[in-house]
């Protein structure tokens, strides 16, 4: 496609969506669900032309040398099919909340005034190279009545396309326009440039991704943008703590998985318990090759742990979103020395402390500035699954309207409804 047939095609989308997305509003909830149970069937029917599909993405990335941790996130594996099957299935199951009117009052005037949850109306999402992310977008806009343009990482675009197609499908069997859902069928980054420049047709634009993206996003963007930004998480070892409870989810925070954005990429440990804490997760971590980057402090208890892979942190290493076997590794004063690191460093994404002190907890609570604040959890846990939504579009690293894991509510608005009897203004 040259630039001027991607303007006509991204036009053609938009056009498309914005139609789709009055239809959406108004859908019945049951024709809804009966999409996304259509949708979970066909998931599960698809099995073999969704692996070769995948297949064709993995041989790519592969020949591209793309890095394990990257090419781990593009499986679609049947586990993977799996999840997202279950997904659209328990948002079918959830209760519709658009056209809830809630807050109903009324006023000295006469009139009543509440306000209905609806459709944001079409949204843009642009996201990583994780193909589930297709079908999580898919049913989170079908259940909310949305319209969605979606591009996927170039990397998984043979596995969107199959999905996307089943997306269709289901659409078209329970009678909902099939332009509801549309992937973005080029890889070609123009076609960014253009979705996140048409007002007229695209509500709001969802990024999902790293620094350069964003960059972008902020500078070009005609339309309002839910930023999902980088996820810089800390895991903060309090004292007074429980070390063996500490060590479990230290471990589980940065080894469970090293791409997500929910992975931690900065240990702090207070200086009371350090001494006692770190040689425990230091062993775990060599064990397992994932390097320290520690500071002087650390450093000196960490080289007593044998097969320990070390480097000494500067400054950058603070702000550092690794994706990789790395972490950085530093010894603070308390609970305020690590509340003003992870303000100062992280991405306000997701933090966590591990204490036994309620007080500390509940400082850490107010004060750390991020979208999700943990107490004794691993950081791993902001999703949207693990939250009780069903499913994610990402999670917000914005503060206003949708923050943290985002699902039906935050694809959302509430308009205000006046209610009256022929009342007049005095
Ligand atoms: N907060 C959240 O919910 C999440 C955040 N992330 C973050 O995403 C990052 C890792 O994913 P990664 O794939 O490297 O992210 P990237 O930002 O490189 O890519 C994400 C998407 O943005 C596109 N993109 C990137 N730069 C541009 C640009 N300048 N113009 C147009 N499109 C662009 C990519 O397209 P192309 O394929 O062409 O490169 C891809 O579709 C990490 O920082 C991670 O924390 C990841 C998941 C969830
Ligand atoms: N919601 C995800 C985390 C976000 C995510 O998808 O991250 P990434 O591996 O960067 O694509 C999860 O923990 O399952």
């Amino acid at each position: 496609m040259n630039a001027l047939n991607i303007a006509e095609y991204t036009h053609t989308l938009g056009l498309q969506a914005k139609a789709a997305s009055a239809l959406m509003a108004r859908a019945p909830a049951a024709v809804k669900n009966k999409a996304l149970l259509a949708l979970a069937r066909l998931l599960r029917g698809s099995g073999e032309s969704l692996a070769a599909a995948n297949e064709q993405d993995l041989q790519r990335a592969r020949a591209a040398g793309l890095a394990e941790p990257m090419v781990d996130r593009l499986k679609l594996t049947p586990r993977v099919i799996e999840t997202c099957a279950l997904g659209c299935e328990q948002l079918a199951a959830m209760q519709d909340i658009i056209g809830e009117v809630q807050g109903m009052t009324q006023q000295p005037s006469g009139i009543r005034v509440g306000r209905m949850r609806v459709p944001i109306g079409v949204f843009g999402m642009i996201y990583e190279s994780r193909p589930n992310v297709t079908i999580e977008a898919a049913s989170l806009s079908i259940k909310s009545g949305n319209a969605a343009i979606l591009r996927g990482g170039s990397e998984a675009i043979d596995s969107n396309r199959a999905l996307a197609a089943l997306v269709t499908q289901a659409l078209q069997e329970a009678g909902l326009p099939e332009h509801a859902v549309q992937l973005v069928q080029t890889t070609d980054r123009a076609a960014v440039g253009q979705l996140i420049a048409m007002p007229d047709y695209v509500d709001v634009i969802i990024p999902r991704g790293g620094k350069g993206l964003i960059e972008r996003i902020s500078a070009e963007a005609k339309v309002p943008v839910i930023k999902h930004l980088d996820g810089n998480c800390h895991t903060y070892v309090d004292d007074p703590c429980d070390v063996a409870m500490a060590v479990k989810v230290a471990d589980n925070a940065k080894t469970s998985k090293y791409s997500p954005c929910n992975a931690t990429e900065s240990l702090l440990v207070a200086r009371g318990v350090a001494q006692e804490f770190l040689p425990q997760i230091g062993a775990i971590y060599a064990a397992k090759g994932v390097q320290m980057r520690a500071c002087a402090e650390s450093l000196a208890i960490l080289r007593a742990v044998p097969g320990a892979d070390l480097a000494e942190a500067n400054e950058q290493d603070w702000g550092e979103e690794y994706l990789a076997p790395i972490i950085s590794v530093k010894v603070v004063a308390g609970l305020d020395e690590a509340i003003r690191h992870i303000n100062r460093w992280g991405s306000h994404h997701t933090d966590a402390i591990l204490t036994r002190d309620h007080m500390h907890a509940q400082r850490f609570l107010r004060d750390v500035d991020s979208a999700s604040c943990m107490v004794n959890a691993s950081t791993r846990f902001a999703d949207g699954y693990e939250y009780g939504l069903g499913a994610e579009i990402g999670i917000s690293t914005d503060k206003f309207h949708a923050r943290g894991p985002v699902g039906i509510e935050g694809l959302t608005s509430l308009k205000w409804v006046v209610l009256g009897e022929g009342d007049v203004r005095q």
